[in-house]
């Protein structure tokens, strides 16, 4: 679990996050949303520590990362996995090499133990058979995959994704949402995601984390969502007229579900 503890963050004059407090929860997708501007990515490099933040604190199961020495924080960032927009692969290195890097750079065992692990990584992102091919040799879903099998390949407790869905088609950001969510299950990973994407909203949102100008405008899951009466996650979410229309349609059939009526007091 990782918890924000009214995280302040500005540039110069200028406030960006005034006061927000948020939990990622553990074993679960979580995920940060809001529009262009809102402070997702802010947020995010707070939390890794990317950036400092200028009040507050960050806490990783319990421990304050804000005012631990290099050293511990060095601990802590050994146990995150990171999938950066756009893949961010090194071009001369093979898919094999890439996924290897951290093992380099952190990992213990042998080379053979490295090999083995990065082989399993990359078997469960289904890409042992391009083991050998460099980044430009493959699809822009397959290097997504091949960031993923980088992120896990320590084993992390938390895994970091910005955007993962960027510049891909809607199935092939399904398969990655679907994965994702697959790993954060499997290894009880607490797994914080910066999208726009609606479909991961509707699909992967265990718990949503929704920010509107800096602050922590409203916070649920993706069946929460349906039955939303705050009308600033409305007007983002639910954008357009078929939204709004398909919006209803799900309402209707949770109505008809067992427990709509707590659901629709909840709002
Ligand atoms: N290093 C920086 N120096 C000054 N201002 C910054 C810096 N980084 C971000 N900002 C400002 O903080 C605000 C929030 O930016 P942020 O990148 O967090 O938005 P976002 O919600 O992630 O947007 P997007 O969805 O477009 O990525 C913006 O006004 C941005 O200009």
């Amino acid at each position: 679990m990782i918890e924000l503890v009214n995280i302040k963050k500005g540039f110069g004059e200028k406030i960006i996050l005034p006061d927000v407090s948020a939990v990622m929860e553990t074993g679960k997708v979580n995920l940060i949303i809001g529009s262009s501007g809102s402070g997702k990515t802010v947020m995010m490099k707070c939390m890794v520590g990317l950036m400092p933040v200028d009040q507050g604190k960050v806490l990783y199961d319990g421990q304050d990362f804000t005012n631990m020495s290099d050293h511990e924080k060095k601990e802590i960032r050994q146990q995150i996995g990171m999938l950066f927009q756009g893949s961010a692969l090194f071009d001369s290195m093979t898919v094999e090499e890439n996924v290897m890097f951290p093992l380099h750079m952190f990992g213990k065992g042998t080379l053979r133990d490295k090999k083995k692990r990065v082989m399993e990584c990359l078997e469960r992102v289904q890409l042992k058979d391009a083991a050998k091919k460099f980044p430009a040799e493959i699809s822009g879903g397959m290097k997504k995959r091949v960031g993923i099998a980088r992120a896990i390949v320590l084993n992390p407790k938390y895994l970091f994704c910005d955007e993962p869905n960027s510049g891909l088609d809607p199935q092939t950001s399904l398969l990655i949402d679907k994965l994702i969510k697959e790993l954060t299950l499997e290894y009880n990973i607490t797994t914080v995601i910066n999208t726009h994407d609606m479909n991961t909203v509707m699909e992967s949102g265990d718990h949503i984390v929704y920010m509107y100008q800096g602050r922590k405008q409203w916070e649920g899951s993706n069946k929460d969502i349906i039955f939303s009466k705050d009308e600033k996650l409305n007007d983002f979410i639910f954008a357009s007229d078929f939204l709004r229309d398909a919006k209803e349609m799900r309402q209707l059939e949770m109505f008809q579900e067992s427990n709509w009526r707590d659901k629709l007091k909840k709002g």
